[in-house]
């Protein structure tokens, strides 16, 4: 997990930041005109490079990437109606994306009568493997029947909402959003730097929807464990290799040229009953799952990674149930926790589960549709947000987020 990013282009970002901050703090339109003005360079702060992920290639980083610490997961909804000045909120953020995830910062004009450009928290902090993938909602594409963008017919084959499922406890407000924004690092403080700067930086275009908060930890080499204390995310080895993730995460021939290298992200918030699950015996929390809660192996094996024996688990199981639709995904879900339910005085915690996939009509909702119908998980959880994003594929250096989208 290393890489160099161009020195030029995190240079040129610092000087041109510095301006095009000032043009907002002023409330000033035509920040393209300032920055590209500019050509000064400045230094930024050393980095090492074994904490970078690259932010240009083939594929966008933080889909196979192995997971941070910490997530932010943010979606916007884009107010402006200006298809120009989308094309510079998305430059200003692929300039900052490129900057952050090499542990730069925006360094200020120089005028103490201006805000700093930078909010500063993450200075001396460095690169902490931070990743920004972005991901475009159905609504990006057509909206109350307008073509907003002039991206419709560029939508992509698999790309609409997840359909209502049987056990959905869904917040009847939720919304997809237009943009979605999903921010690892393993520091938790540069994660939230550059969500709050992509917040700043989209003042004017775009507002926040909803934004999660994910942590999740293992020691090196092993599963993380989720609140249920079930190591989560061990079938993911079966594809993780290259020609795993081309059967499993990157979108298919006869997408738009734009979704090449790209993928489907799949969005639920799972609420987990603790309290429920605490009272429930080893054995049938065992039960739920068809695996072993401490190693981790499926019923009828000893080790982890052992090949499931669909013919040893419980036909309710979790694991049973998914290897019935005999589908693969790429999961790379966090644990959330949240306050105290005011209503019923218990934990509001759970799941953030987040899947990668080429084809999500073809390999997701027909496996949670079985989920939501038939799981014993259901005893111990609720669905209550849900969402689809298309991922584009990675960028060259010099494109911006979003390009090969909108124009084709
Ligand atoms: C529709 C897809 C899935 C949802 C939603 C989902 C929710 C969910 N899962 C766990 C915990 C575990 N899941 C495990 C395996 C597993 N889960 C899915 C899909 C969804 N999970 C798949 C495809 C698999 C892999 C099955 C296989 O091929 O073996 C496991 C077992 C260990 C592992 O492989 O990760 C656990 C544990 C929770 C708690 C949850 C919602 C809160
Ligand atoms: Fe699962």
């Amino acid at each position: 997990m290393k890489e160099k990013q161009s020195q030029v282009s995190r240079r040129d970002f610092l000087k041109m930041s510095a301006v095009a901050g000032a043009a907002f703090a002023l409330g000033g339109g035509g920040v393209g005109t300032v920055m590209s003005a500019l050509n000064q360079k400045t230094a930024s702060a050393e980095v090492s490079p074994a904490s970078q992920v690259a932010f240009y290639g083939t594929h966008q980083a933080g889909i196979v990437t192995p997971q941070q610490t910490y997530m932010y997961l943010a979606s916007f909804r884009i107010i402006s109606k200006s298809r120009s000045d989308l094309i510079s909120m998305l430059k200003e953020w692929t300039r900052f994306s490129d900057l952050s995830v090499a542990g730069g910062y925006r360094q200020s004009s120089g005028n103490e009568q201006l805000p700093p450009s930078d909010t500063g928290e993450t200075i001396d902090l460095g690169a902490s493997n931070l990743t920004m993938t972005y991901g475009f909602g159905a609504g990006f594409f057509m909206k109350d029947g307008k073509d907003r963008f002039g991206a419709a017919s560029r939508k992509p084959l698999y790309l609409q909402d997840i359909p209502r499922m049987p056990n959905d406890h869904i917040d009847a407000d939720f919304q997809a959003g237009d943009i979605v924004a999903q921010i690892c690092a393993d520091n938790q403080q540069v994660a939230f730097h550059a969500l709050r700067n992509l917040i700043r930086l989209a003042s004017g275009q775009a507002v926040v929807n909803w934004i999660e908060e994910g942590f999740i930890s293992a020691p090196e080499g092993k599963t993380p464990r989720n609140l249920f204390g079930f190591k989560d995310g061990t079938a993911n080895l079966q594809h993780q290799n290259p020609e795993g993730f081309n059967q499993v995460v990157w979108a298919d021939a006869g997408e738009p040229a734009w979704m090449k290298g790209g993928s489907y992200l799949a969005y639920r918030k799972i609420r987990m009953l603790l309290e429920v699950w605490d009272r429930t015996s080893l054995k049938a929390q065992e039960d739920t799952f068809g695996r072993a809660k401490e190693s981790g192996a499926a019923y009828g094996a000893k080790e982890e990674f052992e090949p499931v024996q669909s013919s040893e688990l419980p036909p309710t199981s979790h694991v049973f149930l998914a290897k019935q639709s005999r589908q693969a995904i790429h999961r790379r879900a966090y644990s959330y926790t949240g306050a105290i339910d005011p209503r019923t005085g218990q934990l509001d915690a759970g799941l953030l589960f987040l899947s990668y996939q080429r084809n999500p009509q073809e390999q997701f909702i027909p496996m949670l549709r079985m989920m939501q119908s038939k799981d014993k998980l259901n005893e111990y959880t609720q669905h209550i947000g849900s969402a689809m994003y298309a991922c584009p594929g990675g960028l060259l250096e010099g494109q911006y987020i979003g390009q090969a989208l909108l124009e084709g």
